[in-house]
C-alpha cells in the first residue's frame, strides 16, 4: 500500500539538519545528561515567560483566522480554542516556577533574540496572514518544545528531578497528541492551499525553527 507524504512530513526530511538542530540543542542536551547550570534553566524560564506572555495574542489570532474559515466543519476551531485555554494554565505555572527558583519575574528584560521572536509572532497576527501560514507556525513552535523535552524524559536520561516538571509540560504525551492535532490541522490546510500559500508557509516554518534555535541559544552557549 502506498502511503501518502503529506507536506509537514515532506518538509521535516527537506530541513532535516535544522529540525534537528532545534530540537537537540545544547541546552536541551545538558537538562538530558544532568550537567545544567542553575542560572541557564532561570534564564530560560524567565524569557519564557516573556515569550509565552506574547505567544497569547498569536494564538487568538490563529483562533480568529480558523474561526473565519469555519464553514469548513473540520478546520481546527477546537484544538486551537484548547491551546488558548491552556495558556492560562501556563502562565500560572511560569509564576509558579519562578517564585521556586527565586526569579524575579517583573524584572525580566527580554533579551534581542527573544525580542525578535516575538515581533515576529507580533507580524503573524495580521490579517493578511493567511489561516494556513499562521497554523503551520503555531504547529512549529509547539512541536520544537515537545520534541526537545520529550527527549529529557526519556529512560535513560539523566535529568534532575526538579527540572522533570518543566520536561513534562511540553514534552509528555498529552502534549505529544496535541501537537499531533495540530500537524493534521495545518496538513488539511496545506491540502488545499495555493502554491503561493504554501511557499510562504514553509518559510515560515523555516523562520520558527531559526528563531527557536537562537532562543536556546541566548539561553546556552548562545552570544
Ligand atoms: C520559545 C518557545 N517556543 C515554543 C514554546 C512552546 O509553547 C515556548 N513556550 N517557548
Amino acid at each position: 500500500m502506498e502511503a501518502k507524504i503529506t507536506m509537514t512530513e515532506t518538509w521535516l526530511r527537506k530541513h532535516r539538519l535544522l529540525y534537528v538542530g532545534s530540537t537537540r540543542h545544547s541546552f536541551i542536551h545538558a537538562i538530558r545528561d544532568g550537567n545544567i547550570d542553575i542560572s541557564a534553566f532561570k534564564t530560560w524560564l524567565g524569557q519564557d515567560y516573556i515569550f509565552v506572555r506574547a505567544f497569547v495574542p498569536f494564538v487568538a489570532s490563529v483562533l480568529t483566522k480558523a474561526w473565519k474559515g469555519s464553514n469548513d466543519r473540520d478546520n481546527g476551531v477546537e484544538v486551537i480554542l484548547g491551546g488558548v485555554s491552556a495558556l492560562n494554565d501556563e502562565i500560572s505555572w511560569f509564576k509558579k516556577e519562578a517564585s521556586k527558583w527565586g526569579v524575579q519575574l517583573s524584572d525580566i528584560v527580554p533579551q534581542k533574540a527573544n525580542q525578535e521572536y516575538c515581533s515576529f509572532l507580533e507580524s503573524l497576527t495580521s490579517p493578511d496572514v493567511e489561516y494556513t501560514v499562521a497554523i503551520v507556525a503555531f504547529w512549529a513552535i509547539e512541536t520544537v518544545y515537545q520534541e526537545s523535552f520529550a527527549h529529557c524524559l526519556e529512560d535513560d536520561s539523566k535529568t534532575p528531578p526538579e527540572l522533570e516538571e518543566t520536561c513534562r509540560r511540553w514534552g509528555s504525551q498529552g502534549f505529544g497528541e496535541y501537537c499531533n492535532s495540530l500537524r493534521k490541522i495545518a496538513d488539511r490546510q496545506l491540502e488545499n492551499a495555493s502554491d503561493d500559500a504554501i511557499t510562504k508557509a514553509e518559510a515560515t516554518f523555516l523562520q520558527v525553527l531559526e528563531y527557536e534555535v537562537e532562543f536556546w541559544n541566548m539561553n546556552h552557549g548562545g552570544t
